[in-house]
């Protein structure tokens, strides 16, 4: 099928599968199975059913993805070394804030390690003129190696046990500044499929499949996490962290988050990511 039109018909059909029952993944599994394109099927089963309709593939539980242990959904979970705080959870799209995830001294130690590499980055873009700066992305940023010092290890096995995820799956972590005004807009964290550079990307551990961004200060006021296509908002409160996977790098994952702007104060983040794989 080359010119797949959503007609009245396929709307109508759409609309007699789910009164006679079937779940929406089975009128999109029907559909797929008849040649229909995976996105104009998606759009169709939107326009009838609701949004809610395109999201039927569960992300909470899908097996090999990142998942925090929520079967008792205890106010506290033992990530290892430390007790750590749950603070909300949401199924669908999948999103865990964290609270004390790391203490005061731990990202204070953090900022510290990655002050002096954040000077030199900026050294860096004034040399060849900021060429490289990204109006989408007004912070400062630099990455850490793999368990690069004692303070790097300890919060990436804490990760580890917390989201599940072997440690060796992890990106090392990133520290983003933030200065009043500086923002993140709204962007997907899994690779563009259509870009040039991903297939080269995955050799090196597949997709990412989950984030889990660190607050290692509190700014005086703005720089929250915002998901659009949810409504939600995450204050950045230091020590705390919110997690969100991505089982497909699709819009549909309903992931699109950014750092809105901040309006008071400096906000720093811890970023780690997590990809499907070893990543070496
Ligand atoms: O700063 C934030 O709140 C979001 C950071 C982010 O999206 C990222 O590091 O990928
Ligand atoms: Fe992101």
């Amino acid at each position: 099928m080359s010119q797949q039109a959503i007609t009245p018909e396929l709307l109508e059909w759409i609309a007699d599968q789910s009164r006679a029952g079937h779940p929406s993944e089975s009128i999109l599994a029907a559909m797929l199975g008849s040649g229909w394109d995976e996105s104009i099927a998606r759009q169709a089963l939107a326009r009838q059913l609701g949004q809610s309709a395109t999201l039927t593939a569960p992300s909470v539980g899908t097996p090999g993805m990142p998942e925090p242990d929520l079967s008792r959904f205890a106010p506290v979970m033992d990530a290892g070394d430390r007790q750590v705080k749950v603070v909300m959870a949401l199924r669908q799209p999948r999103v865990v804030v964290f609270g004390d995830l790391l203490s005061d001294e731990e990202c204070d130690g953090i900022i510290e390690l990655a002050k002096t590499r954040l000077a030199r980055s900026e050294t860096v873009a004034t040399g060849t003129e900021g060429s490289e700066v990204n109006a989408a992305r007004t912070s400062d940023g630099m990455f850490f190696e793999r368990c690069e010092s004692e303070l790097i290890r300890r919060v990436e096995s804490r990760i580890a046990t917390l989201l599940r995820w072997p440690l060796d799956h992890g990106e090392g972590l990133q520290v983003l500044r933030y200065r009043p005004g500086a923002e993140y807009q709204p962007h997907y964290d899994y690779f563009d499929p259509g870009h040039v550079s991903t297939p080269n990307i995955l050799k090196r551990g597949g997709q990412r499949v989950g984030t889990l961004v660190i607050y290692l200060n509190t700014p005086g006021a703005g720089g929250s996490t915002i998901f659009p296509d949810i409504g939600l908002d995450v204050a950045p409160v230091k020590g705390n962290a919110v997690f969100f996977s991505y089982d497909r790098p699709h819009p549909s994952t309903q992931t699109l988050h950014g750092g809105s702007p901040v309006v008071e104060g400096e906000k720093w983040v811890a970023t780690k990511w997590l990809r499907q794989g070893v990543f070496n």
